[in-house]
């Protein structure tokens, strides 16, 4: 059974912040701007290593990097508030485990310690690989097929996750089984996820107007 990241036995994982600095995806990151360039070192380290095992014509797209603490609860508050509306008899506590499918709490959220990344594959003209569902769609949105191992998927887009597993898995990120495309180092899921005893990246200090 998937852990959700708003699980006590993850948002309870303590830190221990190690002050590793932010760097630019450079061009891991095309189209990016801003905090959605940037992510700790060992991320970067980690992809880079990733893109190289990738096989030839084949490149990594990082859509989103880093990200603001507002733009995390901005996004937590929609999410919540349509799941609110399409079951209103859900408790606060189901609607904010039903959230966490799609979007962390600010408490365990990778993207806002610079240790996370929304990426896909590309093609040598840098054009995205078929991967079963859009980057970032919802579980209601993709039909559940947003989730890394959905059943039924095509056999295209089950080849391109497979491809994009093996690499990233290879380095040491760590993959939120909701998400095909979000991967995670030094937080609290990749903490949960390898049996460290704590996560390494903490809440950057960063907001949209930053
Ligand atoms: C909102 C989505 N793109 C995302 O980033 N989800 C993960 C779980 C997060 O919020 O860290």
């Amino acid at each position: 059974m998937t852990i959700l990241i708003s699980d006590p036995r993850v948002v309870g994982i303590p830190l221990r912040e190690i002050d590793e600095p932010v760097v630019d995806l450079l061009d891991l990151a095309p189209g990016a701007t801003g905090l959605a360039r940037l992510v700790r070192r060992g991320v970067r380290d980690r992809l880079v290593a990733a893109a190289r095992a990738l096989p030839d014509g084949i490149g990594l797209k990082v859509v989103e990097g880093s990200r603001a603490s507002d733009v995390q609860l901005a996004i937590i508050e929609a999410y919540s508030e349509r799941l609110r509306q399409d079951r209103p008899a859900a408790t606060p506590e189901q609607i904010r485990h039903l959230a966490s499918r799609h979007v962390a709490p600010l408490q365990a959220a990778p993207h806002v310690a610079g240790a996370a990344v929304d990426l896909t594959l590309v093609d040598a003209d840098g054009r995205e690989l078929w991967m079963g569902s859009a980057l970032d769609a919802t579980p209601e949105q993709s039909q559940g097929a947003c989730y890394t191992d959905a059943p039924g998927l095509d056999a295209v887009a089950r080849a391109h996750r497979t491809m994009l597993v093996t690499a990233l898995e290879a380095t040491g990120l760590v993959n939120y089984p909701t998400e095909w495309w979000h991967w995670s180092y030094g937080d609290r899921y990749w903490a949960h996820v390898t049996g460290a005893e704590h996560a390494i990246y903490g809440p950057l200090p960063m907001t949209a107007a930053a």
